[in-house]
């Protein structure tokens, strides 16, 4: 896909995640890797109101080349980017029930969310948490890195998921699958569950040849 149609995904990405109230008001950023740098959702901007003229565009050494002033988080895309040499694109969003979730007490950081259904494993597998960090925060950056390595959806805690794909659509349609397990997982509080087993997660990642 050439920049120009890059830049138009992008636009249309942002729209549904903010049509679908998965990205309230000037909340969560959008990037899409290109061969020399990145574009990227400018800071303070509605995704669903983007312009694809003015998206940020950064070049291999991360210096803004045209656009609007990149996402406050641009280093912590391009850590996940050098961290996951498949990665296409990244979706961070303040979908609420996610959100929810990583304000919770008593997580395990290793894994936020129960395998409950076959999707929730097949598009985000496990979830770590990662510790509090202000939003902009550069040691964001290094706090995740470790962690990208071997996972390609994160839950910052108090805040919302980071979500990579292979492409923008993998990475929207993970970042969505998140959210809904997030909302089951709420729905489900008080009421006895059987999250999927360790065969039928094994059965999964081999029939879809999962990494996770
Ligand atoms: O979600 C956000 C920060 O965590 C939005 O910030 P930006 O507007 O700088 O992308
Ligand atoms: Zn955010």
């Amino acid at each position: 896909m050439n920049e120009s149609a890059l830049r138009e995904q992008i636009c249309e990405c942002g729209r549904v995640l903010y049509q679908r109230g998965l990205a309230p008001g000037s909340s969560g950023n959008i990037s899409v890797r290109l061969d020399d740098g990145w574009l990227l959702t400018p800071t303070n901007a509605c995704l669903g109101r983007l312009d694809p003229a003015r998206l940020s565009r950064l070049d291999a050494n991360g210096r803004l080349v045209s656009g609007d002033a990149p996402t406050k988080e641009a280093f912590l895309h391009r850590a996940m980017y050098e961290e996951r040499g498949g990665a296409g694109a990244i979706v961070h969003l303040h979908s609420t029930h996610a959100a929810a979730v990583s304000c919770m007490a008593g997580l395990d950081a290793c894994d936020c969310l129960p395998p409950l259904t076959a999707y929730y494993v097949m598009k985000i597998g496990r979830l770590p948490l990662v510790p509090y960090h202000r939003p902009g925060d550069p040691a964001l950056a290094e706090a995740i890195r470790d962690i990208a390595k071997r996972h390609h959806a994160l839950l910052l805690a108090n805040h919302g998921p980071v979500v990579a794909g292979k492409d923008l659509d993998a990475a929207m349609y993970a970042a969505e699958e998140l959210e809904e397990t997030a909302k089951l997982f709420l729905l489900l509080r008080n009421v006895p569950t059987s999250p999927l087993n360790a065969a039928q997660i094994e059965e999964l990642k081999a029939a879809f040849h999962l990494d996770i």
